[in-house]
């Protein structure tokens, strides 16, 4: 089984850390995502595990075997591996069926076509075998250009971005087709983008990458209930951090101080300085005076069939905008009171220095 283990990998390219010390471990016939903003490293990360770079130290094994670290290397097409690219890069002058089969000519022809019919099905593409690739959407090339991987059966296929020349709709059918071609070959499958919502919707397991470094590796699920840094908090899902004392902490539940209140939430950090990490979810309009916490209305926008309001409360003036979802609009320069219903908190060490009000990440495309 096919496995891909990364121990204490770094590149530098001139000036810049490409990668500084990643270490990981992708379980055998498990989907996973690289996230990260641009220039984290996630496509250097890709092209290592290809073997198309070297790393300068550290070590990549596959399916148990080192493949590169302590003097060894293996070429890309020693690997075992299948890779998709961005652009499909099919040869025009071929057809379908012939640019599936270019890869696989040390195969007799009956082989070779069964291999080829096989890949075709596996991406709904029977009956275009004939084709030539300006005969096809985007949609189709796309598929042609996982199907050529596929044909020689990878036990790992590394997936860059394959969906960024597509227009949304196609991004969601193609995203279905990665998830079931997953299931239907079950092989570990590697896929960089910096899309998150594309992330979360096909992986098992997502790498949130910045800097050349892995901030956290864990399901979907836990970058939101668990975020394991102010980066994934605030990367994932458009999250908010904002600065809080930790008093006491018992098992998971931290008793903290946000603006001179005491509350008691769910949280990791020990005593100390730490962030109180949180999504729009967390936070809910409530109408009972005396409880929650006081806000200003800054501005209102619509999402997703809900009102958004972004409101800074009055007992952290200093924090970025929080989002509260509510029924109705409201203009800005409103008050509204809202209860915290949830939340993590993080240790702050290290990254004391960072203001809540940085600059928040960019929406995802
Ligand atoms: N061949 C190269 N020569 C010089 N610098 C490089 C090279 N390849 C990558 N880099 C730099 O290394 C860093 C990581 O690049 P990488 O392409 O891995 O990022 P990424 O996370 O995939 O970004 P994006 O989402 O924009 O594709 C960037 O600062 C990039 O400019």
């Amino acid at each position: 089984m096919t496995s891909v283990t990364l121990d204490q990998l770094r590149l530098t390219f001139g000036q810049t850390r490409a990668l500084d010390g990643v270490s990981l471990t992708i379980p055998s016939g498990s989907f996973v995502a690289l996230l990260g903003p641009s220039g984290c490293g996630k496509t250097t990360l890709l092209r290592l595990i290809a073997g198309l770079e070297r790393p300068d130290s550290g070590e990549i094994a596959i399916a148990g075997r080192r493949v590169a670290g302590r003097g060894q290397f293996t070429e890309p097409q020693d690997r075992g591996l299948g890779m998709v690219f961005q652009s499909y890069a099919l040869w025009p002058h071929l057809t379908v069926a012939g640019n599936i089969g270019f890869g696989l000519n040390r195969l007799a022809r009956a082989a070779r076509e069964e291999r080829i019919a096989e890949a075709l099905a596996l991406v709904g593409l029977t009956g275009l075998a004939a084709r030539k690739p300006h005969e096809l959407s985007g949609g189709q090339r796309q598929r042609v250009a996982l199907a050529r991987s596929l044909a020689a059966r990878p036990w790992l296929l590394l997936l860059d971005e394959p969906l960024a020349n597509l227009d949304t709709h196609l991004r969601q059918t193609m995203l279905a087709e990665f998830r079931r071609i997953h299931s239907s070959t079950g092989c570990t499958m590697i896929f960089v983008t910096h899309d998150q919502n594309e992330a979360m919707a096909v992986a098992d397991l997502v790498g949130v990458m910045d800097r050349g470094r892995l901030e956290q590796f864990a399901p979907p699920a836990a970058l939101f209930d668990r975020p394991a840094s102010q980066m994934v908090a605030r990367f994932v899902g458009n999250g908010r951090t904002l600065p809080v004392e930790v008093l006491r902490r018992s098992g998971e539940i931290c008793e903290i101080t946000l603006g001179g209140r005491v509350l008691r939430l769910p949280g990791v950090a020990p005593v100390g300085p730490g962030w109180l990490c949180l999504h729009s979810r967390d936070l809910a309009a409530q109408g009972a005076p005396g409880e929650g916490f006081d806000a200003e209305v800054m501005a209102a926008r619509f999402e997703n069939g809900f009102h958004i309001l972004e409101i800074i409360p009055d007992l952290v003036p200093e924090a970025e905008p929080l989002d509260l979802r509510v029924d109705r609009p409201l203009a800005p320069g409103a008050r509204i009171r809202f209860a915290l219903t949830g939340g993590w908190v993080i240790p702050r060490a290290g990254d004391a220095a960072l203001t809540t009000a940085a600059r928040p990440f960019a929406a995802p495309v």
